[in-house]
């Protein structure tokens, strides 16, 4: 069981409560197919099983609910959006999605390419569907039971498609606060045009939080999304990570964790 007071390093400096940084995260936190990693591009193997995502209801526009967890901005997706193919074993339903990131335009990202992070990282977390034979319902535990869609986000023009998101950050500035965004929104909205999908990474690693179970088939797309400075900040100027309102929520980002024996593949 993960422990329920874990949080971030930057944490650990500036709140008086006591809690568990990354170094002392539980669960299966030490395990060795952990994430995030850092991505080396000359060394990612080419696999032609990786082939296109198909998606399903990333076109349909709602105005989904969005929580502050206390760890990070989560949008509930309901089970609604499905993804297939992509090199997945199966289709998976969308849950949620939600972010990480920084102060520092170089800094927010939780998985790096070559070494460089980014200004954020939007991870779309999907379940497996739970198919109809026993053994399938059974099992549950696979190391490919979820499966998340990372994007990276850098500093560039500003992007409307976020602009509902941004503008709910300032209805949930503690944890445990959740509002409706005003304008209803697609993923496709979030997310670069599909054609620019078909370039990705992929291996198999952890959640990013704990418990850090390793059961995520992990895909990091090549092409970024790009929001404004003034959009990248708001997330660390409007949420907070405590109730005073005192720990601006930033740096939600968990440190790299050695590759070991894995492989990267790319599509
Ligand atoms: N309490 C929280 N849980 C998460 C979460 C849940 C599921 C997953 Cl898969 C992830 S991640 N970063 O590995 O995509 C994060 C965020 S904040
Ligand atoms: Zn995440």
């Amino acid at each position: 069981r993960a422990a329920s007071n874990w949080c971030y390093q930057i944490q650990l400096k500036s709140s008086n409560i006591t809690c568990l940084g990354p170094a002392d995260w539980e669960g299966d936190c030490k395990k060795d197919n952990q994430s995030p990693i850092n991505i080396d591009t000359s060394k990612a193997v080419f696999n032609q099983s990786l082939t296109p995502f198909s998606f399903s209801d990333y076109h349909k526009k709602k105005n989904w609910s969005v929580k502050n967890n206390g760890h990070s901005v989560v949008v509930l997706l309901e089970n609604e959006p499905l993804i297939a193919e992509g090199g997945l074993s199966s289709k998976y339903q969308a849950t949620q999605l939600h972010l990480h990131w920084s102060k520092k335009l170089n800094n927010g990202s939780e998985h790096s390419i070559d070494n460089k992070h980014f200004a954020m990282e939007m991870h779309i977390v999907h379940e497996k569907e739970k198919g109809s034979s026993k053994s399938e319902k059974a099992s549950g535990n696979a190391n490919d039971e979820i499966a998340v869609l990372a994007f990276l986000v850098e500093a560039g023009s500003n992007n409307d498609g976020f602009q509902a998101l941004v503008d709910a950050l300032s209805e949930i500035p503690k944890p445990g606060l959740s509002t409706k965004l005003k304008e209803s929104i697609s993923l496709f909205d979030l997310i670069p045009e599909e054609e620019k999908l078909k370039e990705y990474f992929r291996y198999m690693g952890s959640l990013t939080t704990p418990g850090c179970e390793e059961k995520v088939v992990w895909t990091v797309f090549e092409k970024r999304i790009e929001l404004s400075e003034k959009q990248i900040f708001a997330f660390s100027e409007k949420l907070f990570f405590d109730d005073q309102m005192q720990v601006d929520m930033t740096e939600n980002v968990r440190p790299v964790q050695p590759l070991g024996k894995r492989t990267v593949f790319k599509s």
